[in-house]
């Protein structure tokens, strides 16, 4: 493997090239299988660049109350204040130790073509793009990697004619700012642009769980895909680890995922048809629609009539409306009855949808959730007693009101929700205690607890406390739990790993292992907080 930026490998460890990344040895579950200090390529989507350093993509908080908590909890100082740089004024750094290291390897070769005051800011594909050709115009090795990758030119051609089109007309643009390099032809500059944008991965932040831009880099982007996969990918900002999430042997190939796994088999393969442009064939996929993700609640057939007549309803809009339903459809020995199934889920998976496919080289803003579409597929879901809690889409619908109501400020609702997910759909859906979301969402669930501590929501916290719902003890026992497993995951170390580590001082102490008693005391408190739960309608809340 080359050495590219300032990159910390181990690739003792593994094999890799065209065809899949293989260990060379054997990994326990939690074992760093490789780390890169940072990935070839990082680039922000739009709206980050204000708020996120574009070398090591700390988040800056902006708003002096959250800057002022930031200096408190001791995070690292590139979470705090960002400087644009002088000459382009668009990007940003967080230390003058960033700014130079970005300047010696890629912004010198963007900074004047974005210093136009007039020109709108560039997509993230093109700016990758522009400095990749500079690169190799300026003779950088590295960069040659990149086209050895599937361009993925027909693939796209034939599925999304569109994309096609907009991604060469990007590329176009990024040879001409470019300024038409001698070493690298238009057709250079068009595979550097789709070998990018159709195997980029998503970066983004634990600790506010949002999209940072799009990473690329030729070893990460050499492990395959799996529904199954043996390992996990972290972005530590802008360390980024690979991670075995189960034992895996010497010889065994390593897959990662690229998109949600726990998605049913249909939507799983169109969504990794549509970013990906592959026919997924792994372990999971080979066996069609017969995994949990699969299972409704019942038989589809058993669709009352009350619901079978405002399914043929909806079916009357999606046909005037010429849905696509493709990657909703189910296997039934009727056909009445998975057209229903189909546009039922449709319909359930549409807030999911809408969220999830936007597409970053585009806009400039991330989609707006709204509750009350939220709340109706899950209505949907639940009402017609086809979905159990642990069936996408309603997790995914649980998840995006656990942060719609946190965003709100709507505290109560958010720690219901939270509770729901964590004691009962999460053992189910993402069983692995260290799998890296667990301790993200666990985090998050944290915070809301966290909020009862304060001398304000005393009274809540007592009414909460007297129904079964102890949020001290909850905070507590998930402090803990996102303690034992950071190093498996995120690692102490790491900008998440920090913060967790911070307040395990302040609430805990200097303890490496939790104390005796509070682990006894969090224990007797979890089957009460497991039961409280399990009571929980979320379809009330
Ligand atoms: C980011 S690359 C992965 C590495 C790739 N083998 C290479 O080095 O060129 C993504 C491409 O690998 C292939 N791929 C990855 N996972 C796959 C899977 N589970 N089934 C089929 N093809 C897969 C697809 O062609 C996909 O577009």
């Amino acid at each position: 493997m080359p050495g590219i930026n300032d990159v910390e490998i181990r690739p003792s460890n593994i094999t890799g090239g065209g065809n899949g990344v293989f260990a060379k040895k054997a990994f326990a579950p939690g074992d760093a299988i490789f780390s890169l200090a940072r990935p070839f390529i990082a680039e922000l989507d739009h709206h980050r660049l204000e708020d996120t350093c574009a070398w090591c993509c700390s988040r800056a908080a902006i708003d002096p109350h959250e800057r002022e908590n930031s200096r408190k909890m001791g995070l690292p100082a590139g979470f705090i204040e960002l400087k644009a740089c002088t000459g382009c004024k668009k990007i940003k750094y967080c230390s003058k130790a960033c700014q130079s290291k970005a300047w010696k390897l890629e912004h010198k070769h963007e900074c004047k073509v974005l210093a136009v005051p007039t020109r709108p800011l560039l997509p993230h594909g093109v700016r990758a793009t522009l400095k990749l050709l500079r690169r190799l115009q300026a003779g950088d090795p590295a960069v040659k990697e990149i086209l050895r990758f599937d361009s993925k030119f027909d693939d796209v051609r034939k599925t999304d004619p569109q994309t096609y089109d907009d991604y060469s007309t990007l590329a176009y643009g990024a040879w001409k700012y470019a300024d038409e390099p001698s070493k690298a032809s238009l057709d250079v500059a068009r595979h550097l642009f789709f070998a990018v944008n159709c195997n980029a991965l998503t970066l983004s932040t634990p600790l506010d769980d949002v999209s940072l831009g799009i990473g690329f880099d030729p070893l990460i982007c050499t492990v395959n895909h799996s529904c199954d996969p043996n390992a996990f990918f972290l972005f530590n900002q802008p360390c980024t680890v690979l991670r075995a999430s189960r034992a895996v042997a010497k010889g065994e190939e390593i897959f990662m995922r690229y998109r949600d796994i726990t998605n049913p088999f249909t939507v799983r393969q169109a969504e990794l048809k549509g970013s990906y442009y592959f026919d997924c064939t792994c372990s999971k996929c080979a066996k069609g629609a017969s995994s949990r993700e699969d299972a409704f609640a019942q038989p589809i057939e058993n669709l009352s009539p009350e619901w079978c007549r405002r399914v043929d309803d909806l079916i009357t809009k999606q046909d005037a409306s010429k849905s696509d339903l493709s990657m909703f459809q189910v296997g039934s020995n009727s056909s009445q009855a998975e057209r229903r199934m189909a546009a039922l889920q449709a319909e359930a998976f549409k807030p999911w949808h809408a969220m999830s496919t936007i597409k970053h080289e585009f806009h400039g803003s991330e989609p707006g959730t709204q509750i009350s579409d939220l709340k109706a597929a899950l209505h949907i879901c639940l009402e017609s007693g086809m979905w159990s809690l642990t069936r996408q889409p309603v997790p995914h619908l649980l998840r995006a009101l656990f942060a719609a109501y946190t965003a709100a400020g709507d505290v109560e609702r958010a720690l219901h929700i939270g509770l729901k997910r964590h004691f009962v759909v999460k053992p189910v859906t993402a069983p692995q205690p260290f799998w890296y979301e667990n301790l993200v969402d666990a985090w998050a669930l944290t915070n809301v607890a966290t909020t009862y501590s304060n001398p304000r929501n005393q009274g809540d916290a007592e009414r909460l406390a007297r129904k079964g719902c102890d949020t001290r003890m909850l905070f507590l026992g998930l402090l803990m739990e996102v303690w034992e497993n950071m190093p498996k995951a995120y690692g102490r170390e790491s900008p998440f790993g920090g913060v967790v580590t911070r307040v395990w001082k302040t609430c805990v102490g200097d303890f490496e292992e939790p104390p005796q008693v509070l682990k006894d005391q969090v224990r007797a408190a979890w089957p009460k907080l497991r039961t409280y739960a399990e009571g929980i309608d979320v379809l009330r809340i």
